[in-house]
């Protein structure tokens, strides 16, 4: 076991509707049996985790990591409190235990159980590094970063009704969290309209008139497992984006079909994809947005996406 002297713990008991709980109970065990120094600390409300890894990174020593405990969620507030603290390049451990876990998904990890996942990471020597994303908001001048993806429009309205559905809860609770997902994915089909965007990469701009799914994103998954962009890769120095246009009728029950199943729609001709260090997305209407499942409210959003690279302690193979 390479030398650690303190694992300072993240912990979202709500993630995983609850779930992470089971997660929890094994770590704390585990720690407790092999007599390795951590404390915990649980996030008590909705964005908690941002000041909390701040502090840990700010007071980190020699020998201590930190370790998040949670969801998607829990972990982009983690990134987002080590990236805004004194000390930005601190490494972060994860255990996924929300509902979605896109990201471990997207690094192939999701497989492993939490225990295998501590062991691992306990025995590395070194961090790895990982692509995320910083997402400028040109508006505000406000910087976030992301692990998995910011959307706007369709995806961030099904983010949110999806957050604000009972039928979530329930789901999750049977495991069946995609399932929430897709059914207020249906639902936005009848609400969601096409809206003006301009997407800006290298020296080109590109216009679109009715934009309906806008997605920059890490790697291929959002939505707790729907791979949005089966081509995009959290290690190539790149952001991908892809923009579906507004479509109808059998076109859309087509293109869906495609997304859902074997990947096929990126070559639809409804549907643009790059990949590029970075990018401008400038929208011309208010929309819902979403950042790795978290509401991000109703804006025109304008914002300067690049890709970053930040060190975790995750055994990737
Ligand atoms: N004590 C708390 N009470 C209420 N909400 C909390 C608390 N602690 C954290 N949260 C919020 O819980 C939300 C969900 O967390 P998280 O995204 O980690 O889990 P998840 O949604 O189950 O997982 P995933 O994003 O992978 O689907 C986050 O928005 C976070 O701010």
């Amino acid at each position: 076991m390479s030398k650690i002297e303190k694992i300072e713990i993240i912990y979202n008991k709500r993630a995983g509707n609850g779930q992470s709980k089971s997660t929890w109970n094994k770590i704390q065990n585990f720690l407790k049996n092999a007599e390795i120094n951590f404390e915990v600390h649980e996030t008590k409300c909705d964005g908690d985790g941002i000041p909390i890894a701040k502090q840990l990174a700010e007071n980190i020593t020699p020998f201590t990591r930190i370790l998040v405990i949670g969801g998607d969620g829990t972990l982009n507030q983690a990134l987002n409190g080590v990236m805004i603290s004194d000390n930005p390049d601190t490494p972060l451990a994860y255990i996924p235990s929300g509902s979605g876990n896109d990201f471990s998904r997207g690094l192939k990890i999701k497989k492993q159980g939490p225990l295998e996942l501590l062991q691992k990471m306990l025995i590395m020597d070194d961090p790895v590094t990982i692509d995320v994303a910083q997402a400028d908001d040109l508006n505000t001048n406000q910087t976030k970063y992301f692990v998995n993806n910011i959307g706007m429009g369709f995806d961030a309205s099904t983010v949110y009704y999806t957050n604000h559905s009972k039928r979530k809860d329930i789901l999750n609770t049977l495991k069946m969290g995609t399932l929430a997902y897709v059914s207020s994915l249906i639902k936005v089909i009848h609400l969601q309209g096409g809206f003006p965007i301009d997407v800006e990469y290298g020296s080109k701009t590109k216009h679109f008139d009715s934009a309906y799914i806008v997605v920059a994103t890490n790697h291929p998954y959002f939505g707790g497992g729907i791979a949005i962009d089966p081509l995009a890769q959290p290690f190539d120095e790149k952001l991908d984006l892809v923009v579906v246009n507004k479509i109808t009728g059998m076109t859309f029950v087509k293109l869906f079909t495609k997304l859902l199943t074997n990947g096929s729609h990126l070559k639809d001709k409804e549907v643009w994809h790059i990949q590029e260090p970075e990018f401008t997305i400038s929208d011309h209407s208010v929309e819902q947005g979403q950042m790795d499942g978290e509401e991000l409210g109703q804006h025109e959003f304008h914002i300067h996406f690049k890709s970053i690279q930040h060190q975790f302690w995750l055994p990737i193979e």
